[in-house]
């Protein structure tokens, strides 16, 4: 069911300080920072030849990435993305064995105009994993 690694997202506390490091630590190709209201998140995505880094930093006093900074004020990676074909039967099937889709349970638009999902961190080992149909 899932495919490609499509992101690993990571957070962080000071959005220029990581698209510097990355830019010009480690000669990284970034795109612009872009805000998402519907996700609560600025996102700066780094592309890199097998897949992407998404930096992410809060937007809004609801961001559901302001606890993760609060407990990891350095920043930490945040989650995973697996590319789907289908995303709602890949939610359906998960759903009847049991796991945890966060939200409404209805994909929105994510960062790349395509639908995407999250999956609770508890249901797979302490990582937080979203799904995004490709
Ligand atoms: C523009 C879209 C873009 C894209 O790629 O297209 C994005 O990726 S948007 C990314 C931001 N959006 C989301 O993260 C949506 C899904 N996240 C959530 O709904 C929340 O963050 C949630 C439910 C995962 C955690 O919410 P919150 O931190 O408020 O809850 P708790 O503090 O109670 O956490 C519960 C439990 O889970 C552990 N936790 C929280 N976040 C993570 C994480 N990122 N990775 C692993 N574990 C996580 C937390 O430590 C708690 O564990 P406990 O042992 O109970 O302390
Ligand atoms: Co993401």
């Amino acid at each position: 069911m899932i495919g490609r690694l499509n992101h690993v997202a990571i957070a962080v506390p000071d959005l220029e300080a990581a698209v510097a490091q990355y830019r010009n630590g480690l000669g990284a190709k970034v795109t612009e920072a872009t805000d998402q209201p519907d996700h609560g998140v600025t996102v700066v995505f780094i592309e890199l030849p097998n897949t992407k880094i998404e930096l992410l930093y809060p937007l809004g006093e609801n961001s559901p990435i302001r606890n993760f900074l609060e407990k990891n004020p350095s920043g930490g990676i945040h989650h995973i993305c697996y590319e789907v074909d289908d995303i709602l039967a890949a939610r359906d099937k998960l759903k009847a064995e049991g796991a945890r889709v966060l939200g409404d349970g209805e994909p929105k638009i994510g960062a790349h105009n395509k639908p995407v999902l999250f999956l609770h961190p508890k249901d797979f080992f302490g990582t937080l994993i979203e799904l995004e149909q490709c």
